[in-house]
């Protein structure tokens, strides 16, 4: 029976070993889940015991300067991780339902290799893969592909619009049924479904076809993260999951309104892309044990933390040469994310925050929204920006791994099934049925 009420969509926000800077120091933290691949089997089997929607891996092919700068003991990004494309392929064995999500750049990729990465996990997931795409957010990237600089961010974007029709145009270019294996007719193929892509355009030169057939949910899915007008064009176009950043119910639901209008625009129908913000959850049994968890989790950051974690955001300037404590000044251009830049000074504007406490702030959850409280808080919560078309559900992140996943899936999912506004059973097969979203009907077939 479907609910009449909507449904929340919830993905784990897989960013090992834990998406606060020092949050791996918590006494409770396991840091191997950073590399040891029978926790991830653990998380992901705990996510799909507590029916999320997907894991999401994110990926920088490269690791922050910053991170080797100060050794990682204050833990400014990752450095070391798997990469996610392997992960999700043998994360697909061990589970059966759950949605198995992988970050992939436009920019330090090429697309043939990318349609058939992702269209081979979506076979062996049975129809589970979803694709981030992404453009790249780090100067560090560059310098392992052979640029001296990172593309300039139009340059990026519109890379990432042809990439995007060039690996859409390989995976439709497989219609159903193109794979007979007729033993007795001695046919393995009928070679009149199966159709060169031949795209020639400025940036890439794809003949075709795909390796690979058609996926069993028709065309793997695809997440975008952008931010700025280029980055929500694009997911506004292809997406059918946006992951964004929204510190408050108004700025998440500008942006929901304003995606949901561009998706229109392009003729979707905008129920077919699920806008998801990303939220760090701290669970208490009462909302002081929440509070006290909450500062456990603020006094694990560096007490000298200083301007770094949001020195990549401000771009050229040197925001070392401003005092702590003062207020954060007027940020240049920012090649790499201004976006999420963005998005930080509208939070430091509204909350009148200095570089010091802002630092902080970005460094418990990336810009993401931290609520603490009890289950049933913390469920009103995802409840109301549900309803107030804040969100279609939520990305959610963790400070360290395995607890708080564990804690989130024990005690908020169980309260939001009672509620009913999320599933106690997967629904489908695939995670586009899983998901509440459409089949995509291939053009070469509805040509015919
Ligand atoms: C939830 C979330 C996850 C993201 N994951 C990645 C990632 O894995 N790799 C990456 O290069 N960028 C990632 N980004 C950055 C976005 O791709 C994008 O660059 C950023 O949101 C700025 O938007 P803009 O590029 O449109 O300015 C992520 C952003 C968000 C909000």
């Amino acid at each position: 029976m479907t609910s009449e009420k909507r449904q929340l969509r919830l993905g784990a926000f897989l960013f090992t070993p834990g998406n606060q800077i020092g949050g791996w120091r918590h006494p409770r933290a396991v840091p191997e889940t950073d590399l040891d691949f029978s926790r991830y089997i653990q998380l992901a089997q705990t996510a799909e015991r507590g029916r999320l929607d997907t894991l999401f891996f994110q990926d920088t092919v490269g690791i922050s300067a910053d991170t080797l700068a100060d050794g990682g003991n204050s833990g400014y990004g990752r450095a070391a991780w798997l990469d996610p494309l392997s992960l999700i392929a043998a994360l697909a064995a061990v589970t059966r339902h759950i949605g198995l999500v992988a970050t992939a750049t436009t920019t330090y990729n090429e697309p043939y290799h990318v349609a058939r990465k992702f269209a081979t996990i979506d076979h062996i997931s049975d129809g589970r893969a979803g694709w981030n795409l992404v453009t790249s957010q780090i100067e560090d990237e560059a310098g392992n592909f052979g640029f001296d600089r990172h593309l300039a961010h139009a340059e990026r974007y519109a890379r990432a619009e042809e990439f995007y029709d060039v690996v859409r145009g390989l995976w439709d270019g497989w219609e159903e049924g193109a794979l007979l294996r007729d033993k007795a007719g001695g046919r393995y193929i009928d070679a009149t479904k199966i159709h060169p892509l031949n795209h020639r355009g400025e940036r890439f030169k794809v003949r075709g076809p795909l390796n690979v057939s058609r996926s069993p949910q028709g065309r793997p899915v695809v997440s975008q993260a952008g931010a700025s007008p280029a980055g929500r064009e694009l997911a506004a176009r292809g997406a059918d999951i946006v992951f964004t950043a929204a510190q408050t119910l108004e700025e998440a639901q500008a942006f929901y309104a304003d995606v949901k209008r561009r998706a229109r625009a392009h003729g979707r129908d905008p129920e077919d892309i699920k806008i998801l913000p990303g939220l760090l959850p701290v669970i208490g049994a009462t909302q002081s044990e929440a509070r006290e968890k909450y500062q456990e989790l603020l006094d694990l950051l560096p007490a000298d933390l200083d301007a770094k974690p949001l020195q990549r955001l401000a771009g050229e300037l040197d925001l070392s040469s401003y005092p702590l404590d003062g207020p954060l000044p007027e940020l240049p251009y920012n090649n790499s994310a201004h976006g999420r830049q963005q998005l930080l000074v509208d939070l430091a504007r509204r909350e009148n925050l200095s570089i010091r406490q802002l630092a902080r702030r970005f460094a418990l959850a990336g810009g993401h929204q931290v609520v603490y409280g009890t289950p049933e808080t913390i469920a009103d919560h995802l409840q109301h920006w549900l309803e107030e078309r804040g969100a279609d559900g939520f990305n959610l992140q963790f400070p360290f791994f395995p607890a708080p996943l564990e804690e989130f899936v024990d005690q908020v999912v169980p309260e939001l099934q009672r509620r009913g506004i999320f599933r106690r059973e997967y629904e489908g097969r695939t995670l586009r049925e899983n998901l509440g979203l459409a089949i995509p009907q291939n053009p070469w077939t509805a040509a015919r």
